[in-house]
């Protein structure tokens, strides 16, 4: 891989995006835990694959984008030890493309959030004048807060919902992921929504007039720039890692909680190296001193995609989380929530027995900090598209998980602690 990483560099390098013409995304439906663990053995880096969904347990799916130049011996090796699995993204070069087209076709420049394009995909500049517009629209309800610097500069902005002074407060980030698009797209959908419900929808206006919201939408803006202009299928921060060619900290593995666990990586190269210390990517230490520093959060819902999941402590430990109980339960009226607009299923419970086991992650040093309602979704798809989600379902995914965060605050509000 540190070879494939040193060619790919130099060709971003040098020709600027990384291409996926031929590349395949492969659905590997393991037997036992024999071929789980055959799995494993793969040489990642040196085939350069990239685990969307990574090997965990049987009743999973495993979701792996193969490079072209890797795609015959990957499938020899699945044939040979009779591993299941079928192409479940033919082209992935296609789907970048057909994402660009559609970006391009709407490439605007709204006067108004009310003209703002929310059915498409936006790149850091669109939605940094998304807020602002936002904020200068409804001066009274929001405001912006820069909570820290990116590792390259770049503004950790805060949106601030507040009908009053010293509240309690909500935390919802996006696009700490870079590559999980449908996240800040959703939650554009979700600032606008919220400005436009406070005062007409009566649930919404009592969580507003006792508590604040405070709603990151690109937590991780180096990355997120990075899918942008070089890279489509990013995932970590941009930091350097000292003595390595390869680039960038997992921020959902670099918590100080489980930090350095099974369910995270020691290798700067993996999609999931949880840093060289705690905090040490400043993209997580901003969300750390804000959490620290309010003091008063009550509620902490970090999204990512895919899979449709609802997720809540623990990642790192089997151990369930003292508030186990509630915690399900209003997952179970979440997801119920959600469920009801479109159809759409999820499935939820603690990150270790729903998904894999997962070190460092924010909402398990969020629920160790006390804030008892921490949750981390998994938004759509079950990987038709995975990160490639297409735009026209950008809506009806912030529809339906508006409903969820909603059975979240309002039960946030009715059960203060
Ligand atoms: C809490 C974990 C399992 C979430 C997951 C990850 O960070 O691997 C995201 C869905 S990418
Ligand atoms: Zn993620």
């Amino acid at each position: 891989m540190r070879g494939l990483l040193v060619l790919t560099a130099l060709f971003v390098a040098v020709f600027g995006k990384v291409t996926f013409e031929g590349d395949q995304v492969l659905r590997i439906t393991a037997q036992d835990a024999k071929q789980i663990a055959l799995l494993k053995e793969l040489p990642e880096e040196i085939l350069g694959l990239d685990y969307w969904m990574p090997p965990s347990r049987v009743s999973l799916p495993v979701d792996v984008h193969v490079p072209f130049h890797s795609l015959q011996g990957v499938r020899a090796f699945l044939a040979y030890h009779q591993i299941p699995y079928y192409v479940m993204i033919e082209n992935v070069q296609d789907l970048l493309d057909d994402e660009e087209r559609e970006r391009v076709k709407y490439r605007s420049f709204p006067r108004s959030t009310d003209d703002f394009v929310y059915t498409t995909y936006h790149d850091l500049n669109s939605i940094n004048s998304f807020m602002d517009m936002l904020v200068a629209e409804n001066s009274n309800l929001v405001s912006k807060i820069e909570i820290g610097k990116s590792y390259e500069g770049r503004s950790l902005d805060v949106l601030k919902f507040s009908t009053g002074a010293n509240r309690p407060g909500i935390w919802i980030d996006t696009g700490i992921h870079s590559r999980e698009w449908i996240t800040p797209a959703s939650a554009i959908w979700s600032a606008k929504k919220i400005v436009t419900d406070y005062g007409r929808d009566p649930v919404l206006t009592d969580i507003l007039n006792n508590y604040d919201i405070f709603l990151e939408i690109i937590a991780n803006p180096d990355g997120f720039v990075y899918t942008h202009s070089n890279d489509r299928m990013w995932r970590k921060t941009r930091k350097p890692n000292p003595g390595s060619s390869c680039v960038g900290v997992d921020p959902n593995r670099n918590w100080e909680i489980g930090f350095g666990g099974p369910g995270a990586s020691s290798n700067p190269c993996s999609q999931t190296y949880h840093g060289p210390s705690v905090h040490s990517e400043p993209e997580v230490k901003a969300i750390v001193d804000f959490v620290k520093s309010h003091g008063k959060l009550k509620a902490f819902v970090s999204i990512h995609s895919y899979s449709q999941m609802l997720l809540y402590p623990y990642g790192y430990t089997r151990t369930s989380a003292k508030d186990q109980v509630e915690l399900h339960e209003l997952a179970r009226k979440a997801v119920s929530e959600l469920q009801s607009l479109h159809n759409t299923a999820y499935t939820y419970g603690s990150v270790i027995t729903t998904i894999y086991q997962a070190d460092g992650i924010t909402v398990d040093w969020t629920y160790e900090q006390g804030i008892k309602y921490s949750y981390t979704f998994e938004l759509r798809d079950t990987g038709r598209y995975g990160f490639l989600l297409p735009a026209d379902q950008i809506i009806p995914t912030a529809e339906e998980t508006w409903l969820a965060l909603m059975a979240i605050m309002e039960h946030t509000k009715n059960n203060p602690y």
